[in-house]
């Protein structure tokens, strides 16, 4: 399987602080890859320079054939990349189709061909029922998925999602689950920043294991789960055994 998406020997300065040094990462296409550490390891910094929101002081980031470092935003989402934002903001008195409309208009400037295209959207999801609702109608997991199906609409073959279990409840994060995993399916490959431990865990392939803006491991969410470094940071302890 190939890289869709890589981020090779990246580095990020801001000032004198190093958020990000030295970092590798590859997303083969079709899987899902968590992206986990402790808070202010690097992992908004990591996704804000794999998708064109931020330049790395050093490194290349490539997406599919093309070499895409510092690319804007809106060029990524031209080839085939979107993302979701921690902080939700939709257009609160829009409808939620009008929302998703507001992604798939990227496709498609015929109306009939974006509301068509956001409302194959919204069934993937599991909101059909949500489609009239204002937007601020919603609920924190209706607002989350709507997130989503904004970015999902553009017809992305790579989805980067920031945190999008934050705010839930347990109950409500693992509802998420197999609408991730149903994404994934339809084809789209996904990089994910979860502090949710048990969804990263069943969602990813893959895992890598940002500490101090470095790589500290990389694995299936078995060898993660598994590996005394990763606890240690966790922690900050040693783990028992040890
Ligand atoms: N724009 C910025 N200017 C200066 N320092 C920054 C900036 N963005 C991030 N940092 C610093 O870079 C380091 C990594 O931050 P980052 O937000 O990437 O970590 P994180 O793993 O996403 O943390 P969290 O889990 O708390 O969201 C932190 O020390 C942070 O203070």
């Amino acid at each position: 399987m190939s890289a869709l998406l890589s981020g090779t020997g990246l580095v990020r300065r801001f000032g004198g602080l190093t958020a990000i040094n030295d970092v590798t990462v590859e997303v083969r296409e079709g899987h899902i890859l968590g992206i986990i550490g402790p808070n202010g390891a690097g992992k908004t910094t990591l996704f804000n320079l794999l998708s064109g929101f931020i330049k790395p002081t050093r490194g290349t980031v490539r997406l599919a054939e093309h070499e895409v470092t510092g690319l804007r935003p809106h060029r990524l989402n031209r080839l085939g990349l979107a993302r979701t934002f921690q902080l939700v903001k939709p257009f609160a008195r829009m409808s939620v189709l009008e929302n998703v409309m507001v992604g798939s208009y990227r496709l498609s400037r015929d109306s009939r061909e974006a509301a068509q295209r956001a409302r194959e959207v919204l069934a993937l999801l599991g909101m059909e029922d949500l489609t009239d609702r204002p937007a601020r109608e919603l609920t924190m997991p209706g607002m989350k998925r709507l997130e989503v199906a904004r970015a999902l609409a553009t017809g992305p073959r790579l989805l980067l999602l920031d945190e999008v279990m934050s705010g839930l409840t347990p109950t409500e994060s693992k509802a998420m689950l197999p609408v991730i995993q149903r994404i994934r399916d339809s084809g789209v490959t996904i990089l994910m920043i979860e502090h949710v431990m048990h969804a990263i865990m069943a969602l990813s392939d893959r895992i890598v294991v940002l500490h101090h803006g470095s790589k500290l491991a990389e694995g299936s969410p078995d060898e993660i789960a598994a590996n005394p470094a990763v606890v240690e940071a966790y922690l900050g302890t040693a783990p028992l055994g040890r």
